[in-house]
């Protein structure tokens, strides 16, 4: 899974390029650019078609001819060599006419990027409008693909334009995952398929994003009652490309931006006879992100059936000590700790035998068996479900190898890891028992290739969730950052080296009980 930034690191002052077409009745580059001011960040706009539509067609459209276009570019490179210019983090690409245009914008890149500018690149290959006119001449295609392609970061097709650019039917989800995955040879680092226009029967609206390493289908609410929202196509493009400016790792930008589409598409108005999206004030830094805008994320079809967990008893876990042995799980449950994890690894120098684990998770069991502990087993998920253990907890990776129903179905609570937008995405698809946020310090317990998320991201994250789940923060966690954490109203934080490394781990525990129960 691809790195994240620190929520607390993303960049508010990035500008970004916008090269498309104008709309008079406010999708294209009108609807590009009331999402980043919607976001307050800086857009540049290049025009490169100018068309009279509205949601009855397409009446009149004028691409523009290319020197016009290379000549806008110039003025944007001219722009951004001045001292004051903000850095030139993304660039969309929407609408572009015909291969004239496309040559010229890819030059206008070449020159952007011989100036030292290193953007990333999202295109939205605007081929077809929904209303069936053709917006890039037939024999561009090839050019698009050839020519521009290869440069992006993501490309974004909607339905029709994913089965003509591939030539392939679009029908099931089957399909779409496989037009997409033969997109993906042309060179691009990744496609998303924007799948408002599949399957409109559902309750649910899911798009299908692929990689060299990630495959996941994204699965938001749809709104039925707000019928042909203009330009969410483009909202959808231009708000990727505002979270990559930002430094947003791409799966986290596409998870963030299917945010923006879907309170977009919530809180859209009927004006002059067409729904238009409508974002209001959105905060660049947590991009004010309402949980009933939160898509879900499966590597499974968007109808596979969704795992039915038991609950934990409460929404606040307290200290959470994660330990290495049965006699840890005894010392510490003896000194009043409630939640506890017993964390056997196997990628060691000296792993314990199949039976040396299958003996440990049934004496921590045992250990904890009518005292009203919440053991949950790491990694072991079999072995759990076996003893009967209270609960299991699983990192990401983990999730791809275990059987989440048949932990459901043996009434075992699940507490799954999460490090960014989508992992977070991908547990509330499990619809976990709990959700861990790490690293939240640096950590010397385990390799981690994150970065520290810090309390402000701690903060963001409970208010995002609130009362959806019981959160846990872990990572580098001691005393005096249990106390700052406390502040941020999450209601659990795991440990390992503030008290199993501690002089005096009675002292150590009592201490933070006693802190973080505190009213
Ligand atoms: C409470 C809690 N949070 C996170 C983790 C890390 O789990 P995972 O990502 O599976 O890594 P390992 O612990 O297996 O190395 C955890 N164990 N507990
Ligand atoms: C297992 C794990 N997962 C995320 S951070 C971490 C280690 C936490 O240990 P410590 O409390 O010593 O930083
Ligand atoms: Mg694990």
């Amino acid at each position: 899974m691809n790195n994240v930034i620190s929520v607390s690191k993303i960049q508010t002052t990035e500008s970004i390029l916008l090269i498309g077409g104008t709309d008079p009745s406010g999708a294209g580059l009108q609807s590009d650019l009331r999402v980043v001011h919607a976001l307050g960040l800086h857009a540049y706009s290049v025009t490169s078609a100018v068309t009279a539509q509205h949601n009855t067609g397409v009446s009149d459209l004028g691409v523009l001819n290319a020197a016009h276009v290379k000549a806008q570019l110039v003025s944007v490179q001219k722009a951004l060599s001045n001292v004051d210019a903000r850095p030139l983090a993304a660039i969309k690409i929407g609408m572009l006419g015909d291969e004239y245009v496309i040559n010229a914008v890819r030059e206008g890149i070449e020159l952007l990027r011989k100036e030292g500018h290193a953007p990333r690149i999202i295109i939205d290959p605007v081929i077809v409008a929904s209303s069936g006119e053709r917006l890039l001449t037939a024999d561009s295609e090839i050019a698009l693909m050839s020519k521009l392609f290869p440069l992006a970061d993501v490309i974004t097709p909607n339905l029709d334009e994913l089965a003509q650019l591939t030539q392939m039917s679009v029908d099931t989800t089957r399909d779409i995952e496989r037009a997409t995955h033969c997109l993906l040879a042309s060179g691009a680092r990744s496609i998303l398929l924007k799948g408002g226009h599949f399957d409109v029967e559902s309750e649910q609206s899911s798009d299908y994003f692929s990689s060299e390493k990630l495959n996941f289908w994204l699965i938001g609410k749809r709104w039925p009652d707000r019928e042909n929202v203009r330009g969410t196509g483009c909202l959808f493009a231009t708000a990727i490309t505002c979270a990559s400016a930002q430094g947003y790792a791409i799966a986290d930008a596409i998870v963030l931006a299917k945010t923006a589409v879907s309170r977009g598409i919530r809180q859209a108005e009927s004006i002059g006879g067409a729904y238009q999206a409508r974002l209001g004030d959105m905060s660049p830094h947590d991009w004010s992100v309402d949980y009933q805008d939160f898509p879900l994320m499966t590597p499974e079809a968007p109808d596979a059936k969704r795992p039915v967990l038991a609950r934990c008893d409460t929404l606040r876990l307290g200290i959470y000590p994660v330990v290495d042995s049965v006699e840890w799980v005894e010392k510490l449950i003896n000194e009043g700790i409630q939640t506890i994890q017993l964390r056997l690894k196997t990628d060691t120098d000296t792993p314990p035998t199949f039976e040396e684990l299958d003996t440990q998770i049934e004496a921590a069991v045992e250990v904890c068996r009518g005292r009203d502990i919440r053991l949950f087993i790491n990694d072991h998920w079999e072995l759990a479900i076996k003893h009967g253990a209270y609960g299991i907890h699983l990192g990401q990776e983990d999730l791809y190898d275990a059987d989440i129903h048949a932990i459901a179905e043996a009434g075992c609570r699940l507490g799954v890891s999460t490090h960014s937008y989508t992992e977070v995405a991908r547990a509330s698809w499990i619809n976990p028992s709990y959700i861990a946020l790490g690293p939240i310090y640096a950590t010397t317990s385990k390799d981690m290739p994150w970065v520290p998320q810090g309390v402000a991201a701690v903060k963001r994250w409970v208010d995002l969730l609130k009362g959806e789940y019981p959160l846990v923060a872990i990572g580098g966690i001691n005393l005096e950052r249990a106390k700052a954490l406390k502040s941020s109203g999450i209601g659990s934080v795991a440990m390992i080296t503030a008290i199993t490394k501690a002089e005096d781990y009675r002292a150590a525990t009592k201490k933070l009980i006693e802190v973080w129960e505190k009213e």
